[in-house]
């Protein structure tokens, strides 16, 4: 570990993830060594879907970014078509009770961890970002996507009804008539509907310029004090995560009621299967 670390060091990188436990190859973490920003990279192939084992790793290796003293965090995907896929969809169908609670747990914790992050976060928007793919890049404060791609919460076309939490991380983005359309219709937008919009904030044309364009953003609160910044972004974005923050269990017991509902189970069959007959054509 630390002879790798030394040599990647020789080249102005700081690699955190390479050889520790197996949920590291789930996400990357790679930091420069010059700007102290922390590259997190999703690697869940095909398309970044988020089950169990996905969102602790997303957690824990933002935990330990914010452990290593970065100066901020911008979240990517290592697959160029898909930035994620939102909750991995086998999770929920037809779940065996104590992983559907794992499951749903880790997805809160993983929510608040980013959400609240003591760091500047930015999403570097490169593939669709749907569902919770969507959700993750809203939690972060900045957004910068590549053209060509789509980005929203379609929960609705398939039977689910999304919890407060969720609609929260969009509200804290988009004005409340914007969101209660977008929810309602299941909307998916593309990079332009959402540039004009403003669920992302700028347009790239590559990878390297969304990273440069976040790195940019990161590098806006060189002036701010870290732990000023902290504690006021806590602050403003509290009463958002009020439900999650002190009554978990409550939505974890609504959530669960929810996911093994008939109602929900036979749209997500009929979702699911819609999804693989696409591939099979
Ligand atoms: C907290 C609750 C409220 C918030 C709302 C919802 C929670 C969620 O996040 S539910 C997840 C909803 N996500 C989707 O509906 C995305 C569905 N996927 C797609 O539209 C496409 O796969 C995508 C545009 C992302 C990528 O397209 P392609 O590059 O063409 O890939 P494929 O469609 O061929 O997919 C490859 C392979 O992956 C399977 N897949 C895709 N998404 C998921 C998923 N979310 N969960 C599980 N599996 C997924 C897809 O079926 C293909 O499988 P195979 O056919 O077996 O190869």
């Amino acid at each position: 570990m630390l002879r790798s670390q030394t040599k990647l060091f020789a080249l102005g990188k700081r690699q955190l993830c390479r050889s520790m436990s197996k949920s590291c190859d789930l996400t990357l973490v790679e930091v420069d060594d010059k700007t102290g920003i922390a590259t997190l990279t999703m690697n869940k192939p095909p398309v970044n879907s988020c089950n169990l084992e996905m969102m602790r790793a997303l957690k824990d290796s933002m935990k330990q970014i914010e452990g290593n003293k970065s100066r901020g965090i911008i979240l990517t995907s290592s697959n160029n078509k898909v930035f994620s896929s939102g909750l991995d969809l086998n999770e929920l169908r037809n779940p065996e009770q104590e992983r559907l609670v794992a499951f749903w747990k880790e997805l809160q914790e993983m929510w608040l961890t980013l959400y609240l992050s003591n760091l500047p976060t930015a999403a570097a928007i490169n593939g669709h970002a749907l569902a919770v793919g969507c959700v993750m890049a809203s939690a972060c404060e900045y957004r910068v996507m590549l053209p060509g791609f789509t980005i929203g919460i379609h929960a609705t076309k398939f039977g689910y009804v999304v919890p407060p939490f969720i609609v929260n991380s969009y509200l804290s983005v988009l004005p409340r008539p914007v969101v209660e359309r977008a929810l309602l219709q299941g909307k998916i937008f593309s990079t332009d509907e959402a540039q004009q919009i403003n669920l992302i904030d700028e347009v790239a044309n590559s990878k390297e310029e969304a990273l440069s364009k976040c790195a940019s953003f990161i590098g806006s609160f060189a002036e701010a004090n870290p732990v000023a910044r902290a504690l006021t972004k806590r602050q403003l974005r509290a009463e958002f995560a009020r439900t999650l923050l002190d009554e978990p269990e409550a939505e974890l017991k609504e959530s669960l009621e929810y996911i093994t509902s008939p109602l929900f189970q036979d749209s997500l069959d009929a979702y699911l299967a819609k999804l693989k007959s696409k591939n099979k054509k």
